[in-house]
């Protein structure tokens, strides 16, 4: 099965996530340049380029870590570009990292319900629903049967779930997704792949940052390519993956 599949966004329906030339610098470094785009409600933005080209400080950006140099993040047609962290999380953007985090010392249970009692408008307000909430995701995420195991005694694959039952707890509107197959096998990269399509329908834009190009070619409506911070491609991933500029900078050093 392919994105094409699935039924296309409403073109005309404002974007849940939008930036008019975003910018980092740092000191001499323009790590992300003048990047606009924006992502439709149920749809999903791949992000691809080389290392270093400014894909998780985009990222950063969008969730509170960093403040932008110049331009604008725009989250369902408002300005957000000074509200900090927290006040995105209650708007509904979540994200994952990279490196996972689970909170130490803690279930698998526990985890999720910290994100479902600080996600959107605040979070669940009590701690059965909460706790509620955690469980009907961590089912979702083929965690179910491991809820009482501590977080930090999972393995790569597990911790990856428990990440996305994370973010899913707090019912985002936005998603923000970090190399979540990073360290996978082919296997497990085809799970993960099938849990995204799976979210689909859920109400969520997703932006989507990997290198495994066939997931990315498989799993998203449109790729966006940063090469040096600047974006050099924003089309649908047939397109962009054979645009001789995006196999010049990324696609030609890698074959998967
Ligand atoms: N806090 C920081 N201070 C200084 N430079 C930074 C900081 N964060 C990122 N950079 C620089 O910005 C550039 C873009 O980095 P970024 O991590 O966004 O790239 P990336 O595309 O996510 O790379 P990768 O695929 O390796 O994760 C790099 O040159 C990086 O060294």
């Amino acid at each position: 099965m392919s994105a094409q599949n699935h039924p296309a966004p409403q073109a005309a329906a404002a974007p849940v996530i939008e930036t008019r030339g975003l910018t980092k610098r740092f000191q001499g470094l323009v790590s992300v340049d003048a990047v606009s785009f924006s992502i439709a409600e149920d749809e999903i933005l791949g992000v691809i380029g080389p290392n270093g080209a400014g894909k998780t400080t985009l990222v950063n950006m969008i969730s509170g870590t960093y403040a932008p140099s110049a331009g604008e993040i725009l989250f369902r047609s408002e300005r957000i570009n000074d509200l900090p962290a927290f006040r995105r999380a209650h708007l509904g953007i979540a994200r994952t990292f990279q490196v996972m985090k689970p909170f130490p010392g803690m279930t698998v249970l526990d985890n999720v319900t910290v994100g479902a009692l600080f996600g959107r408008d605040g979070g669940e307000k009590s701690m059965p629903r909460a706790r509620e909430t955690a469980r009907e995701w961590l089912e979702f995420t083929g965690l179910g049967a491991k809820i009482e195991a501590q977080a930090d005694a999972l393995g790569g694959p597990d911790r990856k779930r428990l990440e996305f039952a994370k973010a899913l707890a707090m019912g985002p509107k936005l998603l923000l997704l970090d190399e979540v197959m990073a360290g996978l096998n082919p296997v497990e990269v085809d799970e993960v792949v099938e849990l995204i399509r799976k979210m689909r329908g859920h109400g969520m834009a997703m932006l989507v940052i990997e290198h495994v190009v066939k997931a990315i070619r498989s799993l998203s409506d449109r790729v966006m390519v940063l090469h040096h911070g600047e974006k050099i491609a924003d089309d649908d991933p047939a397109a962009v993956l054979e645009d001789p500029r995006v196999i010049e900078a990324y696609l030609g050093k890698r074959r998967t």
